[in-house]
């Protein structure tokens, strides 16, 4: 029997949040265009006495190790779905930054459905873990495919996208993370307060932008930074008011687009290439505006079995 499986996950960005109106059950439908990126979290799931969750990495200290966690989650789904007995110890090696909007919470629930499934042997089909992972939250299954794609519904409900080049990424860590649902309500409370009300009858639904599936298509960065947006990005602002320092010392450093990563407060730097991202980095740094700098690039592959 196989002693531990160990998964890697990737973090994401989100290149397009189109953001429609308030759902009666509390959701938004989105045009989400994901783009995976390569800052990843590793779980590894092993049999134990007991469901045990552990975590590492500099933002451990804020990850919930009981049942809350997505891992735990997950793994509690699988186990329940299949007659599995649940008593495994899950351990996330974490590096992608917590409550930050880059999913680190979905990679690990993504990442430790994969590991369970391979480590009890379930053979569920893809069909059936993407179920999963739409269960645990609207981010899951793209974290388990990676890549680039369209989400639509409320981000759930995916289509692959084709990616023609690298992309090159600064992210800016914030200090503490924002709470997704708290930035959503933001965004509904600054669109009643400017009078368009917020409702699904008030806000046309979200399409993607031709252009920006365009740039994805043909690996053209400044075209991509053209189209890039995010529906989320005043409400993350306006909930906190410092990320417009360090949106703006990237722009002033150079960086071809400059966001808000989903509901934030990470903040994304899309720049030509290597050289460019290591002096955007160093600029957002020495700004003094930010609590960690991050370079990598994407498309990065969905949650991947390292070992195991
Ligand atoms: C904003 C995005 C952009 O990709 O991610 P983050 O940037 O936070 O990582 C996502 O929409 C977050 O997805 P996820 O974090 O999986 O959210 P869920 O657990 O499904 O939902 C948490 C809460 O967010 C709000 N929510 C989420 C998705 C959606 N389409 N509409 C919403 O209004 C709801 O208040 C919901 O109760
Ligand atoms: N495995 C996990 N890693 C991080 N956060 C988790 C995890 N499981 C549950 N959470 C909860 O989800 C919240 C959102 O975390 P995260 O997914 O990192 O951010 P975001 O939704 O902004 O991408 C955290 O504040 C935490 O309470």
């Amino acid at each position: 029997m196989t002693a531990s499986v160990t998964v890697r996950v990737p973090a994401k960005v989100n290149v397009q949040l189109a953001v429609g109106g308030l759902r009666p059950d509390g959701f938004h439908d989105l045009a989400n265009v994901f783009l995976a990126v390569g800052l990843y979290d590793e779980i590894t799931v092993a049999p134990a006495d007991e469901l045990r969750v552990t975590c590492t990495g500099p933002d451990a200290g804020q990850v919930p190790l009981d049942r809350t966690n997505l891992a735990a989650r997950a793994a509690l789904a699988l186990a329940e779905r299949h007659g599995r007995d649940s008593r495994v110890h899950l351990h996330i090696d974490k590096d992608i930054p917590v409550a930050g909007g880059m999913a680190g919470g979905s990679a690990d629930g993504a990442g430790a459905l994969l590991a369970c499934d391979a480590l009890w042997g379930t053979g569920a089909s893809r069909e059936e873990l993407l179920e999963i992972c739409a269960e645990l939250g609207s981010d899951v299954p793209f974290s388990l495919v990676g890549g680039a794609a369209l989400g639509r519904g409320r981000g759930e409900l995916l289509t692959a996208l084709e990616v023609g080049g690298t992309f090159h990424w600064v992210f800016a860590v914030a200090d503490g993370g924002l709470s997704t649902p708290a930035v959503y309500a933001e965004c509904d409370r600054l669109r009643e307060a400017s009078g368009t009300g917020a409702g699904i009858a008030d806000i046309p639904d979200p399409e993607a932008s031709a252009a920006l599936l365009d740039a994805l298509r043909t690996g053209d960065a400044a075209a991509l930074a053209a189209a890039v947006s995010n529906d989320l990005q005043a409400a993350a602002v306006s909930l906190r008011p410092s990320l417009s320092a360090t949106l703006a010392a990237g722009t002033e450093a150079g960086a071809l687009a400059a966001m808000v990563s989903g509901s934030g407060p990470t903040t994304a730097f899309l720049v030509t290439d290597e050289t460019e991202a290591t002096k955007v980095a160093d600029a957002l740094r020495a700004s003094g505006t930010c609590r960690a700098v991050r370079v990598t690039s994407g498309p990065a592959a969905g949650a991947t079995v390292l070992r195991g």
